[in-house]
């Protein structure tokens, strides 16, 4: 009986390809930042597609045929991540003092600290221990709880997914947690919605002031991924999961009524 002819490391020639790829090859050139022909085992599949090799080869098992093909969604993600990673670079303008839109970067910088965390809790703070209507105090505890909880989720989220910031982010954040090496989703994005909609669910505001709400949203997100700290996409989710956040807000809303003891407490303060 014929066996199959093995390869170095023991697998039979022309199943390997399709059978360590798990589709994945196709767009490894389309990510990798690796010259071409550095990684081995490309070299393998250019090696296993040539006309040479390919007659020397046999019909691959169905199994294997199947992992040739990737799956629509498989193709669609990294589509998708190709085109962040192309577009966030091209976007990258204020990424260093020496890049096409370097004279920005203050601006941008301003607009970092606008929605950095820090300002916000120590300013709903002090606004707490001003406040002398129940009222008021209902709404800043429910902007703390909000702020807290984004802080706790973009934590979390980023700790799982460790995705590294842009390659041409410059790290001089003004304060940073250590999972803020990491950059899905964004912080800012996420706070910037958060806020606003909060802003606009609790505060009477007139037009101009609530469409100047929905932009500075926009333009900190914006200046995320100008500055380099950030991937479209990390600004496009945290943009989402802040309008989320603030429905969770609203739907455990702390009120005298279901939570007596926190507001008892804080006016003993
Ligand atoms: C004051 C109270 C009640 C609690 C303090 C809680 C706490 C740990 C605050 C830390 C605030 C802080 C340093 C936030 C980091 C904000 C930041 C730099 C996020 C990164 O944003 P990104 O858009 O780059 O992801």
């Amino acid at each position: 009986m014929t066996s199959p002819r093995r390869g170095a490391e023991g697998r039979a020639l022309g199943a390997p390809v399709a059978s360590s790829s798990s589709g994945r090859f196709e767009f490894q050139s389309l990510l990798s930042s690796r010259a071409p022909g550095a990684d081995p085992t490309c070299a393998r599949l250019r090696a296993s597609e040539s006309p040479v090799h390919r007659r020397g080869s046999f019909p691959l098992p169905e199994e294997a045929r199947m992992d040739l093909n990737p799956s629509f969604l498989g193709i669609a993600l990294r589509s998708l991540l190709a085109i962040d990673l192309w577009l966030s670079k091209k976007l990258g303008v204020c990424a260093r003092e020496r890049s096409a839109w370097g004279s920005v970067r203050p601006l941008m910088k301003l607009l970092e600290i606008s929605g950095h965390g820090i300002p916000f809790l120590l300013g709903t703070l002090y606004c707490l221990s001003r406040s002398d209507s129940w009222a008021g105090r209902e709404v800043l505890m429910n902007l703390l709880f909000a702020l807290l909880l984004d802080l706790l989720l973009v934590a979390l989220i980023k700790g799982l997914v460790r995705r590294r910031r842009p390659a041409h982010n410059q790290m001089d954040m003004f304060v940073t947690l250590s999972v803020d090496k990491y950059s899905f989703p964004s912080g800012h994005a996420t706070r910037a919605a958060l806020v606003s909609r909060f802003i606009l669910n609790h505060l009477v505001l007139a037009i101009p002031l609530r469409v100047l709400t929905v932009l500075w949203a926009f333009l900190v997100g914006l200046s995320r991924v100008m500055l380099g700290r950030h991937n479209v996409t990390d600004v496009a989710f945290g943009f989402l999961l802040g309008y989320l956040q603030y429905s969770i807000v609203d739907y455990c809303w702390l009120s005298p009524h279901n939570a007596p003891l926190l507001f008892v407490l804080w006016s003993q303060q």
